[in-house]
Formats: structure tokens, sequence, C-alpha cells
């Protein structure tokens, strides 16, 4: 944790779910309700068709939702995209940008992430910006060095703590079961918040850096009780509201 941030736990629920897991969520939205959610936020990010029929549910609710992914334009012929205004529009509040498997997949780069989370800036969203190592580079001692180039080239200029949040996801740790050792994180996390802070001085001393990884209940309140991690981005264990709260919970022995 870093002190006076205030936690994300954010789930993403990548290409699954359809309108039968909207009880996950419904169950989601109640369970974040009560005195933690004073301290601590709570976001689904459901696949684009889930959308709108989430936000709805979650109207009264301290739970927010978001998208995976935007187009770095705001409308136009792209066909298959979405824009961060049309999920502005439907009331969502953030978007993953950068996340590896659209890096890997549809070959984004730091310039075009770049350029996904102004968008998402200019409409008003939090962009949660993914950064990363592979095994390999892992492997070969590069991991600052990626972290420091995706930093740079990922992050617009002016980015402030309200509307951004960074999220450190060794790739090799995400739906694999691993992850890095507590050294590990708190040596990567303390890297990314001297890189933050000099870049973007008191803005970067409190932008929430959120870990990602194969985090599950089991091996939540350890990775979370790390300095300089404000959050977690869940995959896998977001699908099940159970798993999810009970990540969401640690919080309240970590702030008892
Ligand atoms: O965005 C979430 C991450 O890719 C982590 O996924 P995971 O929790 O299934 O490892």
């Amino acid at each position: 944790m870093t002190p006076e941030v205030r936690p994300l736990v954010a789930g993403n629920w990548k290409m699954n779910g359809t309108r039968g897991s909207l009880d996950q969520i419904k169950a989601i939205s109640e369970g974040v309700r009560g005195g933690l959610s004073s301290k601590v936020d709570a976001l689904i990010c459901p696949p684009a068709t889930l959308l709108y029929v989430a936000t709805a549910l979650c109207t009264d609710s301290p739970l927010s939702i978001g998208a995976q992914d935007c187009h770095q334009n705001a409308s136009g012929a792209h066909t298959g995209d979405i824009s961060a205004e049309m999920i502005a529009d439907c009331f969502g509040t953030h978007v993953i940008v950068g996340h590896s498997e659209r890096r890997t997949d549809h070959d984004e780069d730091d310039a075009l992430v770049r350029a996904k989370a102004q968008a998402a800036h200019a409409a008003d969203l939090t962009a949660i910006i993914c950064i990363g190592e592979t095994e390999e580079q892992r492997r070969n001692g590069e991991t600052l060095d990626v972290l420091k180039r995706q930093l740079a080239g990922s992050i617009p200029d002016g980015a402030n703590a309200a509307r951004t949040v960074i999220a450190y996801e060794p790739v090799w740790a995400i739906g694999t079961g691993l992850t890095p050792t507590v050294a590990d994180v708190e040596e990567a996390h303390a890297f990314m918040r001297r890189e933050l802070s000099e870049r973007f001085g008191e803005q970067g001393s409190t932008m929430r850096i959120l870990y990602g990884g194969s985090v599950k209940p089991s091996n939540a309140k350890e990775l979370m009780a790390i300095p300089n991690v404000d959050g977690a981005l869940i995959g896998g264990a977001s699908l099940k509201a159970e798993d999810f709260l009970a990540i969401y919970r640690v919080y309240e022995e970590l702030m008892a």
C-alpha cells in the first residue's frame, strides 16, 4: 500500500461472461456495500456486450463498471471497435488499455496504448494502463528496463492520479498460477513509483499502481501488503463473486 492512496480492486473478465454471469455482478455489487467501500474502490470490467446492463445493475452500488479496451479515435470507420466516448455513454467509468493480451494478440505498441489512454482521458474515463515483462525479459534481467520503457511510452504527458492507474502484470504470471516473489514485486513497484514521481511529481507519488497476475484469495493479503501495491487487477478469480469479494476484503485486515 502507499500511504494516503486509496486502493482499487479491479476485475478483468476478459472474453468471459454472458447474460447468465450478471448474477455475479449483482453479487459483487451487493458484497462491496458497507464500511470498506469508503476506503477501497471496486471495479469490474466485463466484456463490452455486458457493459450497459452491468452499469444499470450498479446504479446505487459502490461497484464501478469499466471496459477492457477502447479505440484511440472518438468515432469513425473502425469496424468492431468501441470508443472511450461509447464506454462513457454506457456509464462506464474506467477502461483498461495496453493489456498484454492486446499487445500480443493485436500488436499494440506503447504509442498506441498512449493514444488510447489519451482517448480515455478525453472522455473523462480513468485509464488503467497495463505494463509488464515477459518471461524471457525477466530471465535476461531486463525487467526494470522494460518497465521504464513502457511507462515512458504508454502514459500520456500530463496524466494525473485521479484518471490514471498503472497495472503491473508480469506476462508470465497471467493465468499461470505463478507469481513473482514478494521481494520482486516490491522492487518493481518501488521502481515504478520512483519513475512516476520523477515524471509527474506529486501526481506520480499518488498514482495507483496495481499488481496483476494470478492474484487469488490465498495470496492477495501478502501481495496487497507490499509497499506501493495499491490494489489488484484480477483475471480468473474475478469471475466468481465469492473469490473477488474475498480478495477485496483482505483490506479489512490490512487497513484495520
Ligand atoms: O487483467 C488481469 C490479468 O491479466 C490477470 O489475470 P489472472 O488473474 O487470471 O492471472
